[in-house]
C-alpha cells in the first residue's frame, strides 16, 4: 500500500542505492545509540561523583570519533539518494521519450502535449522525493525502532514495549489520511495538467487574443482556473499540515509517555539512573525516523499521484515496430478502400473514400472548405489512425508498414510545416544528413531562395523557432527546398501555398508541378488552377468522394467541380480586373 512496486519495478538500478542509504543511515543511528550511551554513562557517574579526568577524555574522545563518523554516514546517505534520483530521472525521462518515440506520429490522438510536458518535466521532479528519500525512511523507519527497542530491552523491558508498541500508530495515522490524499491528489493533479494546458495554448495564441482584444476574457477564464488550482492546492496543504499534526501527537506523545514509564522504573528501583537517562536520550529516536516518513510521505504521494499519469502514458498501446514490414519498392501503389474516419464518435468526417495513387502520377485532391481534404492527408500520413477500410502501400496494408518506411515514402508538406531554431542548414540536413553543400544549394536554388540566402549568412542563416524571421513565402519556399532534399518517391502537399505571396505561390507550384514529372504527387489545393495539369483529381464534397477525372472531363460533367472552378475564376477574373 506505501510501496508503489510497479514504481520501484521501472526503476530497478534504484534498488542498490536505496539499500546503500538504510545501511547507512542505521549504521548513524548505532553510532548515535554509542554517543547517548556514554552521555548516559558519563553522567550517571558524575551525579554519583565516581568520574574521574580519565572518563572525561575518554568521553570527549567517544563524542569525537562518533561525530566523525556520523559526518561520514550521512554524506554516505546523501550520495545515495542524489545516485538513485539520478538513476530514477534518467530512466524515467528515456522511457517517456522511447515512448513518444515509439507512438509516433499518432500520440495527439491520445494525450495534450502540455500533459506530456508536465509529467516528464514536473511528474519526474515529484519522484525525485520518493525515491530519493521516502523509500529508504521507509525501510529505516521500520530497522530503527526494531534496534532501539532491543537495545532497551536489556533496560527496562516495560519501556521499550511501550515505545515499541506505540510507534505503528504514525503508520496508521499516515493509512488513514491516504486514501483521502490519494483522491484529492489526482485531482490536483488533473486541475494542474488542465491549468498549464489553457497557460500553453493562451501564451501560443497571445498575437491572436490581443489582436481581437479577448485577452481580457481569456485572462479572466485563467484566473478562474488558477483559483480552482489555488483551492485545490490549499486543500492539499491543509490535509498534509492536519496529518503531520496528528504524527506529531502521537510521536512527541509517545515519547514523553516513554520518559513517564523511564522515571516511574526508575522510582520504583527497577532501572538504575544511567539507565533511565537512556531512556529518555532515546525516546524520542523511537518515533523520530517515523515522523520523518510521514513528512515525506506527503510529498512522495504527490509523486505517485503523477506517476498514475506517466503509467497512462507509458501503456498506451504502441505498435511493435519489429513484426512491421517496409513497402516493397517504391514504385507502390497507394489504394484506398471504403475508408471511413471519425474524430470523435458518432460524427464521422469521411465517409466511403476510394481512390488509387498510381506511382508517378499526379493526383490532386479539392474541395470546398471543411470537405475533408486536410483529414484525409492526415489518414495518409498516419497522423490519424483510427480509420476503418482499407488502406494499403504497394498491397501491404498501411498498419503493418513500420512508421520509418512510411516516412521514407511519403513527404508531407503541410502550410505550416515546422522549421527549428537553428540555422537553414540545420533546416535543411534534417531531411538529408549526408547531403553535400551542392545539394544544398541545387535545392535553394530551385526554390528561389538562393539569392536572399546568399545576401544574407548562406547556410548559416540563423533561424528563430518556427522560422519566425522569415516571410511567409520564403518560410514555404524553405519547408520545400527540406522536402525535395528528402528524395521519398511520394509528396504530399497539403495546401502547400496558402496563405503566400502569389510569386511564391507561382514559384512553388511550378517545382511541384517539375517534381511531378519524376515523384507521385499528391496536392491538396484550394485553388483549382494549381491543379489543372494533374493526372487525376478527386473532388471531394461533406466527406464524399464526389467526382474524379482530369480537368478536362470534370469541366465537361458540369458538375461539383465545374461550379467550383467557374465560382473561382469568376472571382480571380474580377480580383485581376480590380489591380489592373
Ligand atoms: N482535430 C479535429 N477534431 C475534430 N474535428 C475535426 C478536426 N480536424 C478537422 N475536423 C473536422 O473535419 C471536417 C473536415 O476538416 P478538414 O480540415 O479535413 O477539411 P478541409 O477540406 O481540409 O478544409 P480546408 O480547405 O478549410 O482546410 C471539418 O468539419 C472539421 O470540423
Amino acid at each position: 500500500m506505501m510501496i508503489d512496486k510497479r514504481l520501484v519495478g521501472m526503476v530497478p538500478d534504484s534498488k542498490k542505492y536505496i539499500a546503500g542509504n538504510v545501511v547507512l543511515m542505521w549504521c548513524s543511528l548505532v553510532a548515535n545509540i554509542v554517543m547517548m550511551s556514554g552521555i548516559a554513562l558519563l553522567l550517571q557517574k558524575l551525579f554519583f561523583k565516581t568520574a574521574d579526568s580519565r572518563d572525561i577524555v575518554l568521553f570527549a574522545g567517544l563524542v569525537a570519533a562518533v561525530n566523525v563518523a556520523r559526518y561520514f554516514l550521512t554524506t554516505g546517505a546523501s550520495r545515495m539518494s542524489y545516485l538513485s534520483v539520478r538513476a530514477v530521472k534518467k530512466t524515467l525521462r528515456e522511457q517517456i521519450y522511447q515512448k513518444l518515440l515509439k507512438l509516433g506520429m499518432s500520440y495527439r490522438e491520445e494525450l495534450k502535449t502540455s500533459e506530456i510536458v508536465q509529467v516528464a518535466v514536473e511528474g519526474v521532479e515529484q519522484l525525485e522525493t520518493y525515491f530519493g528519500a521516502y523509500l529508504p525512511q521507509f525501510f529505516y523507519a521500520m530497522a530503527a525502532p526494531l534496534t532501539l527497542f532491543i537495545v532497551l530491552l536489556s533496560v527496562s523491558v516495560p519501556a521499550a514495549v511501550l515505545l515499541f508498541v506505540c510507534v505503528p500508530l504514525i503508520p496508521v495515522a499516515i493509512a488513514l489520511v491516504q486514501t483521502w490524499a490519494k483522491k484529492l491528489l489526482s485531482r490536483y493533479w488533473d486541475q494542474y495538467t488542465a491549468l498549464g494546458d489553457t497557460f500553453l495554448e493562451n501564451l501560443q495564441g497571445l498575437t491572436t487574443l490581443k489582436v481581437y482584444q479577448t485577452d481580457g476574457i481569456r485572462h479572466a477564464k485563467m484566473n478562474e482556473e488558477s483559483e480552482k488550482f489555488r483551492k485545490i492546492t490549499m486543500k492539499v496543504l491543509t490535509m498534509q499540515l492536519n496529518s503531520i499534526t496528528i504524527m506529531d501527537i502521537v510521536a512527541y506523545g509517545g515519547a514523553a509517555l516513554g520518559i513517564v514509564v523511564a522515571l516511574l522504573q526508575y522510582r520504583g528501583g527497577h532501572t538504575g539512573f544511567g539507565g533511565c537517562l537512556l531512556i529518555i536520550l532515546l525516546s524520542a529516536d523511537f518515533f523520530l525516523p517515523m515522523r520523518q516518513l510521514g513528512s515525506f510521505f506527503h510529498i512522495a504521494m504527490n509523486g505517485m499521484a503523477a506517476s498514475g499519469k506517466m503509467f497512462r502514458l507509458l501503456e498506451l498501446k504502441e505498435e511493435p515496430q519489429e513484426k512491421k514490414q517496409e513497402i516493397p519498392d517504391t514504385e507502390a501503389l497507394i489504394r484506398l478502400d471504403e475508408v471511413c474516419f471519425s474524430y470523435e464518435p458518432g460524427r464521422e468526417i469521411l465517409h466511403d473514400i476510394s481512390m488509387e495513387l498510381k506511382p508517378g502520377s499526379f493526383t490532386a485532391i479539392v474541395g470546398e472548405s471543411g470537405s475533408g481534404k486536410s483529414t484525409l492527408a492526415s489518414v495518409l500520413t498516419g497522423q490519424n489512425k483510427r480509420r476503418k477500410g482499407t488502406l494499403t502501400i504497394g498491397g501491404v496494408d498501411f498498419d503493418d508498414i513500420s512508421e520509418e518506411s512510411r516516412m521514407r515514402h511519403i513527404t508531407y508538406v503541410s502550410h505550416n510545416s515546422y522549421l527549428f531554431g537553428g540555422t537553414v542548414r540545420d533546416n535543411l540536413l534534417m531531411a538529408k544528413p549526408d547531403a553535400s553543400e551542392e545539394e544544398l544549394w541545387r535545392v535553394l536554388e530551385q526554390t528561389k531562395l538562393s539569392d536572399f540566402l546568399k545576401s544574407e549568412q548562406g547556410l548559416d542563416t540563423v533561424l528563430t523557432a518556427q522560422a519566425s524571421n522569415l516571410s511567409g513565402g520564403q518560410r514555404q519556399r524553405l519547408a520545400l527546398a527540406r522536402a525535395l532534399l528528402h528524395d521519398s518517391p511520394v509528396y504530399l502537399f497539403d495546401e502547400a501555398t496558402s496563405n503566400i505571396d502569389v510569386e511564391s505561390e507561382n514559384d512553388i507550384m511550378e517545382q511541384i508541378i517539375a517534381l511531378a514529372q519524376k515523384k507521385t504527387v499528391i496536392v491538396i489545393s484550394h485553388r483549382l488552377a494549381n491543379t489543372v495539369t494533374a493526372d487525376r483529381i478527386y473532388v471531394l464534397a461533406d466527406g464524399k468522394l464526389a467526382e474524379r477525372g482530369t480537368h478536362e472531363k470534370l469541366l465537361e460533367k458540369r458538375g461539383v467541380y465545374a461550379s467550383l472552378w467557374n465560382t473561382q475564376q469568376a472571382l480571380e477574373h474580377i480580383e485581376k480586373e480590380e489591380t489592373a
